[in-house]
């Protein structure tokens, strides 16, 4: 037998009918599978948040302005944000990532300086990284995933923070599509009607200047934003570190999405923890073949979705490890 028929047989013996703990199944023969064993271990779970401003973001498409990010990010090291809240609750470690917030931070413990600039470029004028920049994020972040790793992290979730950053992912899910940029657009923090339109507007414009683009790291350098980015290489380097990854919402899908483009492989390791309220959210992930774990109606980043879909996540580990089979229970298997 192979191993994936011997993880299918441990899973089929356990006391339950056949294929009754529905997804979890799935999700426990997914980790069984990237760690090649019987019985799979989370490790240290960590959760990283990749935080910076958008040109854009000055070109009123979001419905909060710009320095809520550095704002927000000192609410993340002061423990007060969703995040921290549902980090703590499931034992998640937190790091986080000024990736390129146009901010001057002071250390702190849970602070991770990995600063590409002060914000990207708006897009509408030009590529919003440089490809300098673009190295940096790429390098830089797959450093910070490793460190992480050579602790002892075995499940590691992508999450984010930055003001206008839903337009950088409609942009890149129109491009890697090749969908109209309307159908990939929805109202982010919470545009109202008029903002949404200017949004579009605003998106058609940019997607008209800079044409149709198809290699993904193009996308990427034209779109940005540095988190994004950061969360290519940290979601790159944590495959090939054997990691189990934890994609978040619409951002960090967008991220994977390209990181998918050029290693499809990621697939194997990747857990999509929840779907969004963002409306292009469930379509991106339909074209990239994937389910999530959660329907919650959130629409906030930080990498919520990670955090809170953890202890499902775990509960799929354990259930493997921990259930009786139908012959050590003596339960009769029809
Ligand atoms: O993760 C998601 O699906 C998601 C959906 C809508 C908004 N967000 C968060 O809201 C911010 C981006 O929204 P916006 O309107 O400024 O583009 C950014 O900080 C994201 O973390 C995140
Ligand atoms: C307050 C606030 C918190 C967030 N967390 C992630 N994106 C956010 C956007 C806003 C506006």
């Amino acid at each position: 037998m192979t191993l994936e028929e011997q993880i299918r047989q441990k899973i089929d013996l356990k006391t339950k009918p056949v294929g009754a703990l529905g997804y979890l199944e799935t999700l426990a023969l997914k980790i069984a599978l990237v760690q090649q064993t019987l019985t799979p271990r989370l490790e240290s779970p960590t959760q990283i948040v990749f935080a910076a401003d958008h040109g854009l973001a000055k070109n009123g498409v979001s419905a909060y302005p710009p320095e809520v990010t550095h704002q927000m990010v000192m609410n993340f090291l002061a423990g007060g944000a969703a995040i921290n809240v549902f980090c703590k609750q499931n034992g998640v470690a937190i790091h986080v990532v000024d990736a390129g917030v146009n901010f001057d931070f002071a250390d702190h413990p849970s602070l991770i300086k990995a600063k590409a600039g002060c914000g990207t470029q708006s897009a509408l004028y030009g590529k919003a990284i440089t490809a300098e920049q673009l190295r940096f994020c790429l390098s830089e972040s797959a450093r910070i995933v490793d460190h992480i790793f050579n602790k002892g992290c075995n499940i590691i979730g992508f999450g984010e923070m930055g003001i206008g950053n839903t337009s950088s992912a409609s942009l890149i899910m129109a491009s890697l599509l090749s969908k109209p940029v309307e159908e990939c657009i929805g109202r982010g923090t919470g545009v109202d009607d008029e903002q949404l339109q200017h949004k579009t507007h605003i998106l058609k414009q940019v997607i008209d200047f800079h044409g149709s683009i198809k290699d993904p790291w193009e996308i990427l350098q034209t779109f940005g934003g540095f988190e994004v980015a950061q969360m290519c290489g940290a979601m790159l380097q944590a495959h090939q570190n054997n990691m189990l990854i934890m994609v978040d919402g619409f951002i960090a899908t967008a991220a994977y999405a390209l990181v998918h483009a050029v290693e499809p492989a990621i697939a194997h390791r990747s857990i999509f923890c929840h779907v969004s309220n963002e409306s292009a959210h469930r379509h991106f992930l339909d074209s990239l073949n994937q389910k999530a774990i959660l329907d919650l109606n959130l629409r906030l980043g930080e990498g919520s979705g990670c955090a809170l879909a953890y202890p499902i996540i775990q509960a799929s580990v354990n259930f493997l490890n921990e259930m009786a089979s139908f012959e050590t229970a003596g339960v009769s298997n029809r």
